[in-house]
């Protein structure tokens, strides 16, 4: 994988999915399909994605027993995406039933990555140790549970910019680090606690950045996408 900026296409129907992309005339893109969008279209989004040339990460982040999971990977697998995702609180025998799935439905078609959600970037280390009643740092839990994902043979993890550096020290640099909570400095943070700009991710390591809303909700899209993109290829001196 590339280091690719993901935009999050977090819009209730494709409408407003196809009024988005006129801004990106030629552009071929790394698209995320979330649950919004998802559970509106149904396949034929990405489908109609993959078919206009774009890669897509298909965010439905699975969390439930291991043969439930099994079976809606294999169904996943056929539609084609590049990317699909699995909360890593389900645990490792459910990690591991989401590749098996993954790979009973590929066909002759290539296996997805699949990376596991650590803790949202939405989550501070109060609230977890409150709510969750996760007695470690905020820290600890995500390097445990991209841990457990190593060793259940997922491709990497999603986790905030923060988390990045140490997951690849202790995990190599291979195991992807996927990170969400991505905004330029101007932006509003909105509901995410673990925020950085795409120029720290990059300096953090990170493999990928999801961008949404700060792109999205922009006056100009296409204007912000290339900022974004700048910060993350360290062009554009945002700290
Ligand atoms: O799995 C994800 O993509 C994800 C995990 C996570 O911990 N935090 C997180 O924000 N996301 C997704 O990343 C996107 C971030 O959107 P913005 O906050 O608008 O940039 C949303 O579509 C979230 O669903």
């Amino acid at each position: 994988m590339k280091k690719p900026l993901i935009i999050a296409l977090d819009f209730a129907g494709k409408d407003e999915v196809n009024r988005f992309l006129t801004h990106f005339e030629n552009e071929k893109l790394f698209l995320k399909v979330g649950m919004e969008l998802f559970f509106q279209e149904g396949p034929s989004i990405v489908y109609e994605l993959k078919e206009k040339g774009h890669e897509i990460f298909l965010d439905l982040k699975l969390h439930d027993i291991p043969n439930t999971v099994k079976s809606a990977m294999k169904g996943l697998a056929g539609l084609g995406c590049d990317m699909v995702n699995v909360h890593a609180a389900g645990g490792k025998a459910m990690m591991e039933a989401a590749l098996e799935g993954l790979e009973a439905g590929r066909g002759s078609g290539k296996r997805p990555f699949c990376i596991a959600v650590t803790q949202l970037t939405s989550t501070s280390e109060q609230q977890m140790n409150s709510e969750q009643l996760i007695p470690v740092t905020l820290n600890e839990s995500v390097l445990h549970y991209a841990s457990l994902a190593k060793e259940a043979g997922l491709d990497g993890v999603v986790c905030s910019s923060l988390e990045a550096r140490e997951i690849s020290a202790r995990l190599g640099e291979s195991f992807l680090t996927v990170t969400p909570g991505i905004r330029l400095l101007t932006d509003d943070a909105g509901d995410q606690k673990r925020v950085a700009t795409p120029k720290f991710a990059r300096a953090e390591g990170a493999s990928a950045i999801v961008v949404g809303r700060s792109i999205t909700k922009s006056e100009n899209p296409f204007e912000k996408y290339i900022q974004c993109k700048q910060s993350w290829e360290g062009v554009l001196n945002e700290a």
